[in-house]
């Protein structure tokens, strides 16, 4: 079956795009996988999958499955190449659309040029709603890993984000202590791992090893969790601009119990056909 697509990215995560609302498209794990892997398929970091509304308050279905196969719950930079995609294919003349994901509704701003804004909603905090194993919330929380303890921020954007606060990103024990953490028994369903350096009260630096991906380029859910989890603890102020090394996101988030705003770049590269 020839599928029609777009290769997008926001701040070099990249995606492969399917409108499934023009075309009947059905994912398996084994499918994504070949989709995303870098040599025998496309190659990009999640497949995003755009779909009709199931509710008649939403515009249109939005499901994201990881390069490993796995279907996860949000995507903050597809949330903004989902924007783009959906104009681009003509299904929609909206600007601002309400978008269905897994974990609830996004909020997504079609704004100038290439810039999208996506209302996040709010983050989760309690533990069980994270899933992260601990007995009680807290602004911070210990976790041993290979007999050393770590200081981590514990945050859901709809997916679960842990965060440490590293002196130096270009230093940050990505690659060493990323794959530990992503797979952290505490975690029932796995964790996006974030390295975030604060520079000043609304300027920090973010690298995040991506639960079923690995190592990205920017991560859009990462960026907001990482902020929430700084604001927490008054190290940033309200809005904060997120350097990853694709590039930088503004951020807004004013506490709890209020959404998380982010803004950035949505770039389309090509469109093509791939057999499924
Ligand atoms: N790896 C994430 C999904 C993609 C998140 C990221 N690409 C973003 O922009 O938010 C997870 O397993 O929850």
């Amino acid at each position: 079956m020839r599928v029609k697509f777009s290769k997008m990215h926001g701040l070099g995560n990249d995606f492969v795009m399917l409108d499934g609302v023009s075309q009947r498209i059905r994912l398996s794990p084994d499918k994504v996988r070949r989709i995303a892997d870098r040599r025998l398929g496309i190659g990009c970091d999640q497949v995003l999958l755009v779909e009709p509304p199931r509710h008649p308050d939403t515009d249109f279905c939005y499901r994201i499955f990881n390069a490993d196969g796995g279907e996860v719950e949000n995507c903050g930079n597809g949330a903004r190449c989902f924007a783009r995609f959906v104009h681009e294919r003509r299904l929609t003349g909206k600007q601002h659309l309400n978008v269905e994901i897994a974990s609830g509704t996004l909020q997504l701003n079609l704004m100038d040029a290439d810039q999208v804004e996506v209302n996040m909603g709010a983050p989760l905090l309690e533990p069980e709603q994270i899933p992260f194993r601990a007995d009680r919330r807290a602004e911070s929380y210990p976790l041993e890993v290979n007999g050393e303890t770590f200081t981590i921020g514990a945050v859901s954007m709809g997916n679960p984000h842990a965060v440490l606060l590293v002196e130096d990103i270009q230093l940050a024990p990505v690659r060493e202590l990323g794959p530990l953490l992503a797979v952290h028994s505490r975690f029932p369903q796995g964790v996006n791992v974030g390295f975030l350096q604060i520079e000043t009260p609304s300027r920090a630096h973010l690298r995040v090893f991506e639960r079923g991906v690995g190592e990205t380029r920017a991560c859009g859910t990462g960026a907001c969790a990482a902020m929430v989890y700084a604001h927490q603890r008054e190290l940033v102020e309200d809005k904060v601009d997120m350097h990853l090394p694709g590039g930088a996101l503004t951020i807004h988030w004013s506490g709890p119990g209020q959404p998380v705003t982010m803004k950035g770049p949505a770039i389309t590269v090509f469109h093509g056909q791939i057999i499924l």
